[in-house]
């Protein structure tokens, strides 16, 4: 059994699922929260899950990082739109020569982690996993799971596969979690983009799920041509997506069951959207390689407009 103790920053959708299944599988997990706390502190997490249901009755629940134990795991399941927080929160709460695993959507935010935290392995995360919040404590995951690991350096220069990345691919393969590694987490990022900038952005504007995004011949185009747009980007970062991927990924979604994104969730229940992370970051970053990319410029501008007058 691994002796490494983790802390969750964000017991939502996503930490309260992977922070629940670590804990199951027996390792040391501290979880940070907000308005759940009492309410989890009292009743602990129940996590249903397409895997089988299961209930931690008692988590270490804190409701403020000055108060839990420094850790060997630092996750970052924060929304990103709360990533200002995280210069006060991760200092205290992360061990020397620890790790900060990233596990949100978007790109370049391990590049801020880096700024804020020294003598640490920053690791990113890209999580196929469909899971929502849906009270109190109670986490419904409804598909996938997998995570692809990258470990960062500075300028995003790809690192190989690291035995940081092996120790805790361990972990969460011990505990029933699929993991992927790559060797070059920003081209992992920017394929992970290759879906959730067209379906997360159309899915707001237009008001739709994956499914009726996918059954309409002009919306299925559009999708295509966004995520060809997103594979422009990454060229300007010097990396390579293959046509064959957007296949898989337009493949992908088909066979999904139909979905509300989480930036669609999010809009519905009037909170604030990544935006910045998943449109304006990867736009800033082929903006100073001289590309501009249109398309996705326009699903910014118009998901910066709905997120100012709804969020
Ligand atoms: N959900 C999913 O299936 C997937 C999510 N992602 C990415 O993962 C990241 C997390 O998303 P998700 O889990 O869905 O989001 P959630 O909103 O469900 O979870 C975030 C959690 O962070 C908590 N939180 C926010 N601010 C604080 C604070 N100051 N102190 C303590 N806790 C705080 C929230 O508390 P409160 O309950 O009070 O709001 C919430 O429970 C995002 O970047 C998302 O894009 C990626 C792939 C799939
Ligand atoms: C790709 C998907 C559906 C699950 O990982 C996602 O990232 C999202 O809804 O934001």
């Amino acid at each position: 059994m691994s002796e490494r103790s983790y802390a969750i920053l964000g017991t939502g959708a996503l930490g309260g699922f992977y922070g629940a299944k670590l804990q199951k599988a027996g390792l040391n997990v501290h979880f940070l929260l907000r308005s759940d706390y009492e309410y989890v502190k009292k009743s602990g997490l129940l996590v249903e899950s397409i895997d089988g249901d299961f209930t931690l009755t008692q988590v270490n629940a804190y409701d403020d990082v000055a108060k839990m134990p420094q850790c060997d795991v630092v996750v970052v399941s924060l929304k990103t739109t709360q990533n200002h927080l995280l210069p006060q929160m991760l200092p205290p709460v992360v061990k020397e020569n620890g790790v900060v695993l990233v596990l949100q959507n978007g790109l370049a935010v391990e590049e801020e982690v880096a700024k804020i935290v020294d003598n640490v392995t920053i690791i990113g995360g890209l999580c196929f996993l469909c899971s929502n919040k849906v009270a109190a404590g109670h986490i419904s995951h409804l598909d996938y799971g997998q995570i692809t690991l990258g470990e960062y350096a500075a300028n995003y220069n790809p690192m190989g596969i690291t035995p940081r990345m092996q120790q805790i691919a361990d972990d969460f393969t011990n505990a029933g979690i699929a993991i992927e590694l790559t060797e070059d987490l920003l081209l992992g990022r920017w394929k992970k983009l290759v879906w959730n900038i067209p379906y997360n952005g159309l899915s707001v504007i237009l008001n739709a799920r994956t499914d009726e995004l996918m059954a309409n011949m002009h919306t299925r185009e559009l999708v295509e041509q966004v995520m060809y747009e997103v594979s422009a980007g990454a060229k300007t970062a010097g990396r390579v997506i293959a046509e064959s991927f957007i296949q898989t990924m337009l493949d992908y979604t088909v066979k999904m069951k139909p979905y509300r994104t989480s930036m669609k969730i999010d809009y519905d229940e009037r909170r604030p959207l990544e935006v910045e992370a998943i449109f304006g970051n990867p736009l800033r970053k082929a903006e100073a390689a001289g590309v501009d990319l249109r398309l996705i410029r326009c699903l910014y501008q118009q998901l910066k407009f709905l997120d100012m007058r709804d969020g």
